[in-house]
């Protein structure tokens, strides 16, 4: 399966101990739903979150939104008890906080090829320690791996920098982990938005990461959704003009020539295959039937 092939604009993270937002989100226009289990799970809640989570997912109703679970570490008191868990849920992808060598990533794998119900389970992989985006392209690369998801949050405190607007700081990190996730083919998401009321400077910071070249925004409320979705699906003009260009460079090739001009510029075949994904990520979201 090509990952790539369908939309992941918004991936909302649900603590799995909240069972009122669990049901929520099964009306929510979002691509993915990444249940966590670690950080935003209190210790004395671990267990009981676990339970939650399986009736949820077992009861279902999450339609075409992926469904992500984000287990604690191999070296928490919580991690064997979540992994055995998964084996039961066989969600769509097992998100693995704090990766910093690819041999996390095998062990899980190999994990899930001895679970019966765990066929298609993919892995997802949290990059938060320097050691994960110095390592992101062995990682990338491992067994299973669909996705980099930045934690910008914990990657921030162990790089001790500082929080701005422009993430400057983080700017190495990002394009690291992005050229690690396109040189193996799978995706890249960027690291939350923590001022979740603040609808300027998440849209701001997805519109950076869209440009970067991000497939799309994690997410931490309901009401951060829309934006992303907005901001990661092509513009009406991106639209338009990837039917001029496939248009034009059609023209051209009937009259035996490989290169067309339209608007002043020219489009050759990678631009005409940039033209198709971007109508094709276009149809994709319009059969998802969310904005
Ligand atoms: C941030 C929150 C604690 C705010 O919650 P709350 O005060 O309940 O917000 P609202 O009253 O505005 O909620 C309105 C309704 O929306 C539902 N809701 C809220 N959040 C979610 C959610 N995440 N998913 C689904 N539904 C949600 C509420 O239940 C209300 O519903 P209703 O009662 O029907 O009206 C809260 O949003 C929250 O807990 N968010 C998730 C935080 C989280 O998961 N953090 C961990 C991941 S971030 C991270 O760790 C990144 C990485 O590792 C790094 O290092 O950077
Ligand atoms: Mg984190």
């Amino acid at each position: 399966m090509d990952i790539t092939a369908r939309p992941w604009r918004s991936a909302l993270y649900i603590p799995a101990s909240r069972a009122r937002a669990l049901d929520k989100a099964r009306s929510l226009p979002v691509d993915a739903i990444l249940f966590d289990l670690e950080d935003a799970v209190a210790p004395s809640e671990k267990d009981a979150a676990r339970i939650t989570l399986r009736e949820a997912l077992a009861q279902g109703g999450y339609g075409a939104r992926s469904r992500i679970v984000r287990v604690n570490g191999a070296a928490t008191p919580w991690g064997a008890a979540d992994l055995e868990a998964v084996t039961d849920m066989a969600p769509d992808a097992v998100l693995v906080p704090k990766v910093s060598h690819a041999h996390e990533i095998t062990r899980i794998a190999d994990r899930l090829a001895a679970a019966p119900g765990c066929a298609e389970t993919g892995i997802w992989a949290m990059i938060e320690t320097p050691g994960g985006v110095l390592n992101a392209p062995d990682i990338a690369a491992a067994p299973r791996m669909q996705a980099l998801v930045m934690g910008t949050n914990d990657l921030g405190k162990e790089l001790g920098c500082r929080g701005r607007p422009d993430r400057l700081p983080l700017m190495a990190s990002l394009q690291a982990c992005l050229l690690a996730a396109r040189a193996a083919g799978i995706l890249c998401l960027d690291g939350v938005y923590n001022a979740f009321r603040d609808e300027d400077g998440l849209r701001a910071e997805c519109e950076q990461g869209r440009d970067l070249g991000m497939d799309g925004k994690t997410v931490i409320h309901p009401g951060q959704i829309a934006i992303a979705n907005v901001v990661f699906a092509p513009t009406g003009a991106e639209i338009d003009l990837a039917r001029r260009q496939i248009a034009a460079y059609e023209a051209a090739a009937a009259q035996g020539q490989g290169i067309a001009v339209l608007d002043g510029r020219i489009v050759e075949g990678l631009h005409v295959a940039t033209a198709r994904a971007t109508l094709a990520k276009a149809a994709a979201i319009a059969s998802r039937g969310t904005e």
